[in-house]
């Protein structure tokens, strides 16, 4: 019988990497693990519910209307992050401020609790995206916003959750990217797509084409660039969007392409949040193979000032990223 690894044996085979770890990072992995199940629970049977499909009556700090489930995945991350006591603080899109947890706890958390938040309510894939840091405070004192204003290059670990046709886990600790899918069945995540890489070449490009006449030009004549056929470059390139970020990306990591969400007229700093969509995306992209930038610069090298600063998105196969940015900048 083929021999299958379960996540949590990945989590401790893989601490043995990490001479003089604690343990810490094994239990935080396994709270992401115990909140994923349970909304992953709540998804696959949303339609059944009246309860957790639709808005709520609340507004998150960007102004966006909450979805139920953005609530409810919020407070079960919270709540299994919070039961571990090794972590001092977390950061959501879904809360205006930093919480503030263990004192003593080593690790920061940032995270997109439910991503692709239009998507819900039409049974479209969805995410969950996640970002690792240690503390730069010291620990057995409050958490402090510098602890969550780090560069991605900071990162310990960082990654992903989909829950589309099947669940899966999909994260890194700069050894590589591992994907794990969730067997309901045995209410287990096993090892199913190990050490994850972009393809060489790839023909998708995903963006939102609804933006274009509001976008630069330089955005514009990469989407021509895109759609022009020369067969020499694997041109026409294919357009997929599914608008939730995790399964767009998840697709072109799997598939071979690039994701753009840009600076738009309405959004100069385009729409998506630097701290827990771009970092973690950017540095499981980079892990794979892949690169992210906002355009120009590598995204793990911005410096954050916000909490829920925005950047532009250009991320995917270092080659298509690299002649996304070229023709950005003869424009
Ligand atoms: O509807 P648009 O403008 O294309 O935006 C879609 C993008 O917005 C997002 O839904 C933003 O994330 P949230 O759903 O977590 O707010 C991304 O997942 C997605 O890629
Ligand atoms: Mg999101
Ligand atoms: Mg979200």
């Amino acid at each position: 019988m083929e021999k299958v690894t379960t996540l949590g044996e990945f989590i401790i085979e893989r601490q043995q990497d990490y001479p003089g770890s604690t343990g810490e990072f094994s239990r935080l992995l396994s709270a992401i693990r115990l909140a994923s199940k349970i909304v992953s629970h709540q998804i696959n049977k949303a339609g059944l519910l009246n309860d957790i499909l639709g808005a709520a009556e609340s507004e998150n700090i960007q102004g966006e209307q909450q979805q139920k489930l953005d609530i409810f995945a919020n407070n079960q991350f919270i709540k299994a992050l919070e039961k571990r006591k090794v972590i001092c603080g977390i950061a959501s899109e879904e809360n205006e401020d930093f919480i503030p947890l263990n004192k003593e706890g080593k690790y920061i958390v940032s995270m997109d609790p439910l991503d692709g938040s239009s998507n819900i309510d039409v049974n479209v894939s969805v995410g969950t995206i996640f970002s690792i840091y240690e503390r730069i405070s010291p620990q057995g004192q409050p958490v402090e916003l510098t602890d969550f204003l780090q560069e991605g290059n900071k990162q310990v670990a960082a990654g992903y959750v989909i829950y589309g046709s099947s669940t899966m886990l999909v994260y890194s600790t700069g050894n590589g990217v591992n994907g794990f899918t969730y067997d309901p069945g045995i209410g287990v995540f096993v090892l199913s797509h190990p050490n994850m890489k972009f393809p060489a070449t790839g023909k998708i490009y995903s963006m939102n084409e609804g933006n274009f006449f509001n976008c630069s030009v330089g955005v514009q004549n990469y989407i021509k660039y895109a759609q022009t056929i020369d067969k020499a470059t694997n041109r026409p390139f294919t357009g997929r969007y599914i608008g939730s970020l995790v399964a767009d990306f998840h697709r072109n990591l799997i598939k071979g392409g690039i994701y753009i969400y840009p600076a738009t007229q309405s959004a100069p700093n385009g729409k998506l949040r630097l701290l827990y969509e771009c970092n973690p995306i950017a540095y499981i992209a980079e892990q794979a193979g892949g690169t992210a930038s906002d355009g120009a610069t590598r995204i793990l090298d911005i410096k954050p000032t916000e909490l829920h600063q925005r950047v532009p998105l250009y991320t995917g196969i270092k080659s298509m990223v690299n002649k996304a940015e070229e023709i950005l900048k003869a424009n």
